[in-house]
């Protein structure tokens, strides 16, 4: 972590108005001795939206917001927040809002002043100070704690306090890096929906870090799924999940089953896949070459039931967990090569019994068809 000066200078210009494009980063890029960190990152960012980075650790995700921050030189590329290069700028000339996993809270002042602090900064009027201290506490719940020095509170307020500190002064972008990462299961879950319901009732622009998956769903407009220090997919969660462009995505936030097989037949309303398991699968329509070796990708909760023979494929129930509402059910697949357990997620009410012959079946809309970089096994390689 950097040594981080969390407060704008007073030079910080004016926050850019809710209008055109708050952030665009073009084609930034980072390397530590040849190891490359970010390759190319690109993305625009529109007023009001929330974006998540996501990826698995080491994919690139801080040192891309760091790079937005100030943190991090870039060896190229380019960061423009409110229509100003901000490229080569000190982090607290960039007038960005900042909450990281460590609170850095003033151990030594009241809640109420290390919200006030960045207001006093920019010589803010002591009536308006006091109205936007008030008004930010109030939102986050936290006025009854107003008095408070950070040890007397929770993880979950002193986290509180560092987000009023950061809207108090409403930047035109707030950038956060997993900053529920130290707080438990259900204290993060409902800052989670006190982050996205300040965020909706303001109109922030936020950049979030998380390598969780669940959490980028629940909070993001757009999630950026990062690997290996490039966006596979810049996307809505819905379309990330119902139109994912890599395995990779699939994977990630889907937990996807891949099914291999063989590209049978291109229409413009659908793709053919002939299944390893002998089964046909119907997909949309594809880019892929008829006759090679592909991999069909569905989501478990996409997959349901039907009588043996009906579907794609025909196997037997081999577990049977139930998760709240929902049941976790795996089937192994019968005829040709193929041992691969596939995966669902069903209504707890239509759980089948272990050992049971069942069907499977899947809207076409929801599978995806990816060409498959393992060897042919028929052309012998
Ligand atoms: N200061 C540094 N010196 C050398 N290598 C670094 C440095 N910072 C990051 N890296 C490397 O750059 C790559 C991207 O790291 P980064 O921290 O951006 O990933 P991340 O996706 O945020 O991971 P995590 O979720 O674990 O924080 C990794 O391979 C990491 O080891």
């Amino acid at each position: 972590m950097p040594d981080i000066d969390l407060m704008p200078s007073r030079t910080t210009p004016a926050p850019a108005t809710g209008t055109g494009k708050p952030l665009s980063v073009k084609a930034l890029r980072k390397t530590y001795s040849g190891v490359t960190a970010v390759d190319e990152v690109s993305m625009e960012i529109a007023a009001g939206e929330f974006v998540t980075f996501l990826g698995s650790s080491g994919s690139g995700k801080t040192t891309t917001l760091m790079m937005i921050a100030g943190f991090c030189e870039p060896d190229s590329g380019s960061i423009v927040v409110g229509g100003r290069d901000v490229t080569r700028l000190a982090p607290q000339k960039r007038g960005l809002g900042f909450v990281f996993q460590q609170y850095l809270l003033f151990p030594h002042m009241t809640v109420w002043e290390n919200v006030a602090f960045p207001l006093q900064l920019r010589d803010i009027p002591k009536a308006e100070l006091r109205r936007r201290v008030g008004e930010t506490l109030e939102m986050a719940g936290l006025s009854a704690m107003a008095r408070r020095r950070p040890r007397e509170l929770s993880g979950g307020q002193q986290q509180r306090v560092a987000l009023c500190r950061a809207l108090v002064y409403r930047p035109p972008v707030i950038l956060m890096d997993e900053p529920l990462g130290a707080l438990d299961k259900k204290l993060r879950d409902q800052l989670q929906t006190e982050i996205k319901r300040i965020q909706q009732e303001l109109g922030l622009t936020v950049i979030y870090v998380t390598h969780d998956q669940e959490e980028a769903l629940v909070l993001s407009d757009r999630i950026a799924v990062m690997r290996d220090g490039l966006i596979d997919q810049f996307d809505t969660p819905q379309e990330l999940f119902e139109r994912p462009r890599t395995p990779f995505v699939a994977d990630f936030l889907g937990a996807a089953n891949f099914l291999p097989g063989r590209l049978q037949q291109q229409t413009s309303e659908h793709t053919l896949v002939r299944l390893d398991t002998g089964g046909l699968l119907k997909a949309r329509p594809q880019s892929a070459m008829e006759g090679t070796r592909v991999r069909a990708a569905v989501q478990p909760g996409r997959l349901a039931l039907c009588p043996p023979g009906d579907g794609f494929c025909t196997g037997t129930v081999e577990t049977v967990t139930y998760v709240g509402t929902l049941v976790r059910v795996t089937v192994r697949p019968v005829g040709g090569a193929a041992t691969e357990l596939v995966r669902l997620e069903l209504p707890a009410g239509r759980a089948p019994a272990l050992g049971e012959n069942v069907g499977l079946t899947a809207d076409p809309a929801n599978v995806s068809v990816f060409p498959d970089v393992l060897p042919d096994p028929e052309s012998g390689g």
